[in-house]
């Protein structure tokens, strides 16, 4: 199979999630969004010519209609590569169960091998843009990171705007970026939307900091490694047994800032979203009669090619139709 197809037979995947969930909007059911997503996903999927193994999904265990760990993607034929998958069919159900911004349907590829299985556990997280790669440090406290990014994008400590997660554990750093005087940009869910924001200059974000999930956080790594930014992260366990998760996920040394590199390794790396809801990078699926409108974008690491792919959907006729009638 082409490259150029993977790149947009990825996009189809987070389409057919955004088309089949998103006319869920707003009526207030996390399971059934969730689950459109999902049953969107694995139909786009038997239409990709590759050997996926998901690497990153959403549970351990086959637990239908959850995207589970193990589970084969794709179309498995003769002679087809294998390639990892990273999945978050619908990074913010409450989002799409709410009607609130910042939902979006996430993936990322890559060769066989080449992706960190993150357990299921909290990362700690920074990320910024390409021109203040090498101006962060998760070692660091956040005065210091967010001097050293003004310094790099040659901005006063009072423009740089930095999203931060709305959660009760996030209370002091939030205090704390207000101390320093910097713009501060409270998200509800969705932390890959906010990941990838600082890497597109005209959202006007600069940083992401704060704790999400771990899974999520590879996600963001292959977006942000094909944009040519840069994401840190460090592990949260909280308990024994997350201990032993991060050892099975190979992880010995706890403690180890991770790069977008160790999060997701080698050349051939892809990256698609697709918005459910508007976010800072892109807008959300609208409708009009029996036409619905999706934005994506779809990167490769590989090439530095980014795409951003507005599509539009009749249907009655084509693609991915609501409440899992599926047709193509
Ligand atoms: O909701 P928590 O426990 O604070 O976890 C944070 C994580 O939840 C999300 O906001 C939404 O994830 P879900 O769609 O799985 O609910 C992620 O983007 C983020 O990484």
């Amino acid at each position: 199979m082409e490259n150029f197809d993977i790149a947009m037979g990825i996009v189809r995947v987070t389409e057919a999630a955004t088309l089949s969930c998103s006319r869920l909007l707003g009526k207030g059911n996390m399971d059934q969004v969730d689950g459109a997503a999902v049953e969107g996903v694995r139909f786009a999927f038997e239409l990709l010519p590759i050997k996926g193994r998901v690497v990153i999904g959403e549970c351990a265990i086959n637990k239908s209609p959850i995207m589970y760990i193990g589970e084969k993607v794709g179309q498995w034929g003769d002679g087809q590569k294998e390639y990892d998958i990273a999945i978050d069919p619908l990074d913010g159900s409450i989002l799409v169960a709410k009607g609130r911004p910042n939902a979006i349907s996430a993936i990322a590829v890559a060769e066989k091998g080449n992706i960190f299985r993150a357990p299921q556990i909290y990362m700690n997280k920074i990320a910024v843009g390409p021109k203040a790669k090498g101006a962060i440090d998760i070692n660091a406290d956040l005065y210091t990171n967010v001097k050293n990014v003004a310094e790099a994008l040659n901005k006063d400590i009072e423009d740089i705007t930095i999203m931060i997660q709305d959660r009760k554990r996030h209370e002091e750093l939030i205090k704390e970026a207000r101390k320093i005087g910097v713009r501060v940009k409270v998200f509800g869910e969705g932390d890959i939307a906010a990941a990838l924001a600082p890497a597109f200059e005209d959202t006007g974000i600069d940083m992401l900091v704060g704790i999400g999930g771990a899974p999520e956080g590879v996600l963001a790594a292959a977006a942000l490694k094909c944009l040519g930014g840069e994401i840190q992260g460090k592990l949260l366990p909280n308990d024994e047994e997350q201990i032993a998760m991060c050892l099975r996920a190979g992880v010995e040394d706890i403690n180890k800032t991770l790069t977008a590199d160790d999060l997701i390794h080698g050349d051939d790396v892809y990256f698609a979203a697709t918005a459910i809801t508007d976010s800072d990078v892109l807008k959300g699926v609208t409708y009009k009669g029996d036409v619905a409108y999706t934005h994506s974008v779809v990167m490769r690491y590989k090439t530095g090619i980014i795409r951003f792919v507005d599509a539009t959907h009749k249907l009655k006729k084509s693609m991915i139709h609501i409440n899992n009638n599926f047709s193509i």
